[in-house]
């Protein structure tokens, strides 16, 4: 069983959501799971934790308010993590067009700097496809879990 902490990004609270149901049913098989509402740089470099990163996109392409310093700090301080496993679920809204689900580019290249090790593809939720993120999100995550 795996130690993982969600990082999230949302403004409206459909991925937070979507991250507090992962924590249940991550919980229910085994896994020990730690959900960070405004996560900065020592959430990660203070632990082993596997990270998932679970955000929505806003703006063009954009990082949510919340998850912003985060992905700021990483590009600048560039924190090693080697082979530190991560995975990216990302909120969006295939009307954008080409900015579709863009804060889970970012935030994967930012984690790819540090040398982190993306585990899986990254799940994409449409919201013009889905009112309900978490039924996607939850077999996608579990089965990303398993593989840790
Ligand atoms: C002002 C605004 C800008 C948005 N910009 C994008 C975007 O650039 N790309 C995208 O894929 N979705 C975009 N979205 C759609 C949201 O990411 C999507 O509705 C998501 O489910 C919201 O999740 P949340 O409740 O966690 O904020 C935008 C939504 C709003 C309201």
């Amino acid at each position: 069983m795996a130690a993982i902490r969600i990082l999230t990004g949302s403004v409206f609270g459909g991925a937070l959501l979507t991250a507090r149901r992962l924590r249940q049913e991550l919980e229910a098989d085994g896994h020990t799971v730690t959900v960070l509402e405004e996560p900065s740089v020592s959430d990660i470099t203070d632990n082993e934790d596997a990270l998932l990163v679970c955000t929505s996109t806003t703006g063009q392409g954009e990082v949510p308010p919340n998850l912003l310093p985060l992905y700021v700090d990483l590009r600048e301080q560039l924190p090693q993590q080697p082979g530190r496993p991560f995975g990216i679920i990302v909120l969006g809204d295939s009307s954008y067009g080409d900015s579709f689900c863009g804060a889970g580019d970012l935030m994967e290249e930012a984690l790819l700097e540090t040398g982190a090790s993306k585990q899986g593809e990254t799940l994409r939720i449409d919201a013009l496809e889905t009112m309900e993120p978490e039924a996607e999100a939850v077999p996608w995550a579990r089965a990303w879990a398993s593989q840790l």
